[in-house]
């Protein structure tokens, strides 16, 4: 039986392994394995978080989604399934053809994924995919920027980027991944570089628009603290191997490997923080 497009997962992520070859410093060994067989599966609506210390293969695996490794230096093997398309890990410029329409990014500076001279309409309507009247575009980065919790004003419409805040920024990132409702959206450390007192909101935007877009989150952090406020579900990373994972209440109440006891005792202020 085929599944409905609803019950489909938004990503799946089979057997997933990354080599770099040759250390990122001096020194370093030739080969490191930044990832080993990592398998999940992201469903629509949910946020699913991939917890890890730095150095874990967080974001390695999020860059693999999107093929967005350098194929210089990599190896990489498994499989990715999104937007109803299987395509081998290998080949990025297949899973990059996917970014933008089926796979949204959002990483930790919201600054560096903004063009600092184009104002923040026109960034937001080209990012708009297939054929729009310049009314209806206009109607759609209106409705884009309210998705985001921003008035779509003329003073916000006419801004460059470096007229907002971090946060706001953010949001401007947020509404450019979801402009084309894509299957899953891949938050690296979105909230990191942000002002502590603006986390939760942004956080909470993300958990949001997941639930009223149906698109798929794969929240990728190292604050087990986010995890147990924002997450449905969670894998815990560890030298590139899924240590743990379940459903984020089950893993906070009873963790079974005392590296995701760790991660939760050392979350404790960011727990209190988000409260
Ligand atoms: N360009 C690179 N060249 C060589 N090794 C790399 C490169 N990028 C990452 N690595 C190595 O791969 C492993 C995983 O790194 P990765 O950045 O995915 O971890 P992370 O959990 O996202 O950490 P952080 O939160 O610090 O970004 C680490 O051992 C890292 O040193």
């Amino acid at each position: 039986m085929t599944a409905s497009p609803d019950t489909r997962p938004a990503l799946r992520i089979e057997d997933l392994s990354v080599s770099y070859l040759g250390g990122r410093n001096a020194g370093q060994p030739k080969e490191t394995t930044a990832l080993s067989s990592f398998s999940a599966e992201v469903l629509p609506g949910e946020v699913f978080a991939l917890v890890g210390e730095s150095g874990s293969g967080k974001s390695t695996a999020g860059f693999a989604v999107g093929g967005l490794l350098p194929p210089e230096n990599t190896r990489v093997a498994g499989k990715v399934t999104v937007g109803g398309k299987t395509i081998p890990a290998k080949d990025y410029a297949a899973l990059q053809k996917l970014c933008g329409r089926h796979i949204g990014f959002v990483f930790q500076e919201p600054s560096s994924a903004l063009h600092p001279s184009i104002k923040i309409e026109t960034q937001i309507g080209e990012s708009l995919h297939g054929k729009l009247s310049s009314r209806q575009r206009k109607e759609r980065v209106a409705s884009l920027l309210q998705s985001v919790r921003l008035t779509p004003d003329k003073r916000l419409l006419k801004a460059y980027p470096h007229h907002l805040s971090g946060g706001m920024q953010q949001r401007v990132v947020l509404a450019i991944a979801m402009a084309n409702r894509p299957s899953v959206l891949i938050a690296d450390e979105p909230t990191t570089a942000l002002d502590p007192t603006i986390r939760k909101e942004v956080l909470q935007l993300i958990r949001d628009l997941a639930t009223d877009s149906r698109s798929g989150v794969l929240l990728i952090t190292h604050d087990f603290g986010i995890v147990s406020h924002f997450a449905d579900r969670v894998a815990v990373l560890y030298h590139g191997e899924v240590v743990e994972s379940g459903v984020t209440r089950n893993v906070l109440s009873s963790p079974q490997h005392s590296y995701t006891k760790s991660l939760i005792a050392s979350a404790r202020g960011t727990t209190e923080e988000l409260a």
